[in-house]
């Protein structure tokens, strides 16, 4: 039986528009439009107007690895009450295991060098993240505007880029079929070069989060 904090191709192709990225690396799904216009300039407005510098877990030494800003969205919102609805409607996970959404905001020169989205279980950051909720499952990412230049997302093992496009989706299970992390999930959230890049993420867990 399908675990609540996981979801399927299946489900997930049910949606009109959504492509799979042809790879047997990972499951790496696509949809333009995922998002109105409407709704995505609601969400720039929550982003810019409260945000905090970006964190990482397992710190590795390297202050500029990830050098954006994060917005911890208010889940009362309507706007973000909208956002969760139509992901729940699309990838059909139980809410209660989707952590708090994030909106991301870049600058020139701003980046999230490569990393993955699942949690290393023998990192120093294991207990502090994962011991209540576990690891993550899938990844929803949503870029809400078009970026000038540069901002696009590296899968570097796919050797595919995808280019920031207004409410275009990006989803992917960061596990293999054995359930531990899948390194083909390596990705790079690269500089811009013009202008600001604001992207909505949306982590689900194993477990119910909080
Ligand atoms: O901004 C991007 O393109 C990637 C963002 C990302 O990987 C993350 O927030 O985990
Ligand atoms: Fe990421």
């Amino acid at each position: 039986m399908l675990s609540p904090g996981d979801t399927t191709p299946d489900i997930l192709r049910a949606h009109p528009g959504v492509k799979r990225v042809p790879s047997p690396k990972l499951e790496l799904f696509m949809c333009d439009d995922f998002l109105p216009p409407d709704l995505c300039d609601r969400l720039i407005e929550l982003i810019e107007a409260d945000r905090r510098p970006s964190t990482v877990a397992d710190y590795n030494g390297d202050a500029a690895f990830r050098t954006s800003e994060t917005c911890d969205l208010d889940v009362k919102h309507p706007a973000v009450i909208d956002l969760e609805r139509r992901l729940h409607t699309f990838n059909g996970m139980d809410p209660a295991h989707g952590e708090t959404p994030q909106g991301q905001r870049y600058a020139v020169g701003q980046e999230f060098k490569q990393h993955t989205d699942w949690f290393n279980p023998g990192g120093a950051d294991w207990e502090k993240y994962c011991s209540t909720a576990g690891q993550r499952t899938w990844t929803f990412m949503i870029y809400l505007n078009e970026v000038e230049a540069g901002g696009g997302t590296r899968f570097k093992v796919l050797g595919k880029t995808v280019q920031p496009k207004r409410g275009k989706l990006l989803c992917w299970n960061n596990r293999k079929p054995d359930g531990s992390g899948n390194v083909n999930t390596l990705h790079h959230g690269m500089k811009v070069r013009a202008g600001v890049k604001y992207v909505i993420t949306k982590w689900y867990r194993e477990k119910p989060w909080g």
